[in-house]
């Protein structure tokens, strides 16, 4: 019996539940089989179709539990980790409007549905917009010893925005050391809850504030997002070598307003040219994590901040995403522990 379990394989996936060493047990009770999975990533969204698989190679009825197992992964040599977080992706565009932070909403907002514990932090300076786009814009963070408590959304996420303390109009003076002081300030005196996945949505660019912040940040892995034209894939191009310096794995590209379907005809137009992202992918040799057309129900639901509600009414985008961050997990899961959280660190005075 569990060698028939342990060769299905995983749905969207290369990989099988023997591969991932995920069979709990399998015990026939009355008839019917109980059987627990585990996995080092989300996957309460793939019971129905792994109950079949199960269904079907048995013979037997199933009950199926999911369960799932997130740990810490390695992130850049000498950086702890931070206290209630697990991992850390960053999101980073090397041109600005491309759509991080649409992506980062919606990448976090997917993984949310998938089943984790999901945090998202607005790293955007000159343009914070998490708290839009994932509906608390009107909600101010708590305070507790100190510490500022995270608002959380619809999905459970758990958002902080540099949006919430200072006002734009100020930002945009800032210098770089005081931009970077203001993330380490918000991301490591923030009571983050538990979170298997934080997602930060870094400033557009990749110049010496975007340097900074990930040599001193415990990331585990980053998204480049780009649209396909030319002139964005230069620059993303560009974050990909600064991830690259940093040693902060790349888990992929993801294509942003690929195409354009016309509401009225249906007809495909490349506005923005073609395939760009994923020729930049391949090119690069990193996984194009997804190819997202303009569309005009995702415009709508950002400036709303009804992401939630995007995903339950579009399938087709909420599919997009899924996949992503999907990728996304099973990239991380494939990545060694870090167990600095686990040792004292030793300062020679
Ligand atoms: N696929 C899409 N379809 C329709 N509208 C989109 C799409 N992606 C992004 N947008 C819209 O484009 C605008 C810019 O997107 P977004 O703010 O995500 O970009 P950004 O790269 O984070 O920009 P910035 O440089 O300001 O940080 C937003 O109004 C967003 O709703």
């Amino acid at each position: 019996m569990n060698t028939q379990i342990n060769s299905i394989q995983i749905p969207h996936t290369s990989r099988t539940i023997g591969s991932e060493k995920a069979l709990i047990s399998a015990e026939e009770v009355s008839g019917s089989l109980n059987v627990v999975l585990q996995f080092g990533f989300p996957a309460q969204f793939l019971a129905d179709e792994l109950r079949e698989q199960i269904a079907q190679a048995t013979g037997k009825t199933v009950n199926l539990e999911i369960r799932h197992h997130i740990v810490a992964h390695k992130v850049q040599a000498g950086i702890s980790t931070i206290q209630g977080v697990k991992n850390i992706v960053a999101i980073a565009s090397g041109k600005g409007g491309v759509g991080k932070s649409t992506t980062t909403a919606n990448l976090a907002t997917a993984m949310a549905k998938m089943g984790a514990r999901v945090g998202v932090l607005d790293a955007d300076l000159y343009g914070p917009s998490q708290p839009t786009m994932l509906g608390v814009k009107n909600i101010q963070p708590t305070q507790q010893d100190n510490r500022l408590i995270p608002v959380v959304n619809a999905d459970g996420i758990q958002v902080m925005s540099i949006g919430f303390l200072i006002d734009a109009d100020q930002a945009v003076v800032w210098r770089g050391p005081m931009v970077s002081q203001a993330l380490q300030q918000l991301l490591f005196q923030s009571q983050w809850d538990n979170v298997d996945y934080l997602f930060i949505d870094l400033p557009p660019g990749t110049g010496d504030i975007q340097l900074t912040l990930s040599q001193k940040i415990p990331v585990t892995g980053s998204v480049v997002v780009t649209t396909p034209q030319d002139i964005a894939l230069i620059d993303a191009r560009k974050a990909v070598d600064m991830f690259n310096k940093v040693n902060i794995p790349i888990m992929g590209v993801l294509e942003n307003m690929s195409v354009h379907i016309c509401t009225n005809c249906g007809q495909h137009e490349a506005i923005f040219g073609t395939d760009g992202g994923k020729e930049l992918a391949a090119k690069l040799g990193v996984p194009l994590l997804g190819q997202l057309p303009l569309s005009l129900p995702v415009r709508e639901a950002m400036d709303a901040g009804t992401a939630s509600d995007l995903h339950a009414q579009h399938e087709a985008v909420a599919a997009i995403y899924q996949q992503a961050a999907f990728a996304v997990a099973l990239a991380i899961a494939d990545k060694g522990r870090d167990f600095s959280s686990r040792f004292p660190k030793i300062v020679v005075e």
